[in-house]
């Protein structure tokens, strides 16, 4: 089996809604996002022969997925009021609503999923919101 890993990055804001402890305020983390895909045979032909695929288009895909949320405040839907999204809104910031609890977990199946709907053979998404804490996510 082949393994390829890129690593890409993004800077948000989150809190964990209904959370007992520091984590219920707005705080931000360098989300560290590392991709890795697998497969058991290369190409055969073409620019891509003997990759898994070209690490320039993954780390394209993976940066383009994280771009998304960067310099954002991300929000778990129904954990603001409307008139605090509203406010917030007015003040021209980048609000990024999610529907899960924006944990290193929901995260890590985020970027699975995305990256599994794109094609790519996902292996496992780590997410660290931390340097020394990650969280993983794979499938059997
Ligand atoms: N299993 C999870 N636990 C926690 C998550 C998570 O995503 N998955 N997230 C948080 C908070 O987002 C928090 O920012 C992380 O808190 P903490 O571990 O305390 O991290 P710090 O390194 O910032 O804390 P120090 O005080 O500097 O050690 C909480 N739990
Ligand atoms: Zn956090």
């Amino acid at each position: 089996m082949y393994y390829l890993q890129t690593k890409a990055s993004f800077d948000a804001a989150h809190f964990l809604w209904k959370y007992e402890g520091k984590c219920r305020n707005i705080h931000g983390h360098r989300w560290n996002v590392v991709a890795k895909i697998k497969s058991q045979e290369l190409e055969r032909e073409g620019q891509t022969r003997g990759m898994v695929v070209d690490f320039g288009n993954l780390k394209k895909d993976l940066k383009v997925l994280c771009d998304y949320f960067d310099h954002s405040l991300i929000y778990e839907t129904g954990s603001l009021k409307a008139e605090t999204v509203a406010a917030l809104q007015k003040e021209e910031f980048h609000l990024e609503e999610v529907s899960f609890r924006p944990t290193a977990e929901n995260f890590a199946y985020y970027f699975y999923k995305k990256l599994t709907d794109s094609g790519y053979g996902v292996h496992c998404v780590e997410v660290y919101e931390t340097p020394n804490n990650c969280a993983v996510y794979e499938e059997e």
